[in-house]
């Protein structure tokens, strides 16, 4: 690994990727397809993409009794303990509906209802993850939305990563389809004879899913356009170095696109990691991501002192922060940007990935400035209550009015005055 040292700060923000002209138009012309000829469209693409013909997009209860085979009981039990801890986690989160009264009667409040209904893609290939499943699916519940809609397109045998399966049936999704890509999220924008449409959809996934998102976004909501996974490490001279290589190397390996990074005061750790990175790199079996990822994005920052590392963090703003320090309590009130933070030797990355309870859905790109990790929040909506009394309307009414005039709206202002006319 690169070893650099910083005295002004860097920048670890880069561009979202918008596509060539040529993916975008393609993505254009499959939801117009999809559009136009529904379930039809979705089988051909799927055939073409994913090589295999379906006869029906659903999957059935069969597939998940035999996705069941392929996982072993003391991974499902793991699977279990798991989801526990993230409702544990996201009960927390909810927030009620609320009505407060004042003294001449009027009642203000904030009414929480659930989304409908929310689409969930899962993405293919190597990127399947069922821990995905749970820190999407579990919100969900949590907020009370009653459809949950899982996508993901199916393997050449046309079948579903069993994981997957299994983790959403856990859970009690059963409205699973094998669609991947853009004409997945055209149907669940759209729908098509099978798929109804949803109000929201969430999920990661390639390009064209991306843009996809992108064009269907007003139809329904969307919840963030994912990049590739990031940690960054604060550490100090007490830190250890074949830890600290293995938790970079534990997110380097998701993608070539990847970041991993160490800020430290310390020029011997420094020395040390990018020494255990190199050795440890060795025996991973994703060696060749995480050798690229490392390679392109991957760098070790060395600092006059902690305090300028701590800066160089916010500067960042990862997606996921390590604090191996001394005393890293200490320096959680100087973090101001970060998707999660994991505090001490013995919180490794992957305990927030799988287990712990927070959700691994969170803002990466530097985005962690200004937005947050995936929660309840956004499977619901507020509506405000606004309740006058008669005696309330017309102490205020001229002032309501007077506001209208000044904004040139008469209508408004005769609105309130109408109530009143003698
Ligand atoms: N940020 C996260 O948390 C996270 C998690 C998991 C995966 N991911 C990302 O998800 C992505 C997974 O990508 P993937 O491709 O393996 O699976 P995917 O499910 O995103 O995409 C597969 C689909 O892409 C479509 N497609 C492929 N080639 C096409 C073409 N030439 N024209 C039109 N459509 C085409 C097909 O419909 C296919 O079904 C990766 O980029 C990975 O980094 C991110
Ligand atoms: N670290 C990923 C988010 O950046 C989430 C994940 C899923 N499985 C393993 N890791
Ligand atoms: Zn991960």
């Amino acid at each position: 690994m690169k070893i650099e040292r910083v005295t002004n700060r860097v920048s670890l923000r880069r561009t979202i990727e918008s596509g060539t002209e040529e993916q975008r138009s393609k993505v254009l012309e499959i939801i117009a397809d999809v559009r136009a000829r529904g379930d039809e469209a979705l089988k051909s693409y799927t055939e073409k993409f994913d090589g295999v013909r379906l006869d029906s997009l659903r999957v059935t209860d069969e597939e998940i009794e035999r996705a069941y085979q392929n996982v072993s009981a003391e991974v499902l039990r793991i699977i279990q303990e798991a989801a526990e801890n993230i409702r544990d986690y996201h009960e927390r989160q909810k927030r009620e509906s609320w009505i407060m009264t004042k003294e001449d009667g009027t009642m203000l409040g904030q009414k929480i209802t659930p989304l409908d209904a929310v689409g969930l893609y899962v993405p293919g290939g190597t990127a399947a993850y069922p821990s995905s499943v749970l820190m999407n699916v579990i919100p969900a519940q949590v907020a009370g939305v009653k459809r949950i809609v899982i996508t993901s397109p199916p393997n050449k045998d046309g079948t579903l990563p069993a994981g997957v399966l299994v983790a959403a049936n856990e859970l009690g999704v059963k409205e699973i389809y094998k669609v991947g890509g853009a004409q997945a999220i055209a149907a669940l924008a759209y729908g098509t004879e099978t798929i109804r449409p949803v109000d929201k959809i969430f999920g990661p996934g390639n390009i064209y899913v991306a843009l996809a998102k992108r064009e269907v976004f007003g139809q329904v909501a969307i919840d963030m356009i994912a990049g590739p996974s990031e940690i960054v490490v604060l550490a100090d001279e007490t830190a250890k170095a074949n830890e600290i290589a293995a938790d970079l190397l534990s997110q380097a390996e998701h993608d070539e696109r990847a970041s991993a990074i160490l800020v430290t005061p310390s020029m011997k750790l420094a020395l040390a990691v990018a020494r255990e990175v190199e050795k440890q790199l060795e025996t991973l079996p994703r060696k060749a991501i995480a050798a690229a990822s490392l390679e392109n994005y991957g760098a070790i920052y060395v600092t006059e002192t902690l305090a300028e590392a701590v800066e160089v963090v916010n500067e960042l703003a990862p997606e996921h922060l390590e604090v191996m320090t001394a005393e890293p309590m200490q320096l959680l009130g100087q973090i101001r940007h970060a998707g999660a933070i994991f505090l001490g030797r013995f919180s490794s990355e992957p305990v927030g990935d799988y287990f712990a309870g927070p959700n691994h859905v969170l803002p990466t790109n530097g985005t962690a400035r200004f937005s947050s990790g995936l929660s309840v929040d956004e499977f619901v909506k507020k509506s405000s209550i606004i309740f006058y009394s008669e005696p309330t309307l017309k102490q205020n009414a001229e002032k309501i009015a007077a506001f209208a005039r000044l904004e040139g709206l008469e209508a408004h202002a005769r609105a309130v005055e109408e109530r009143f006319k003698k």
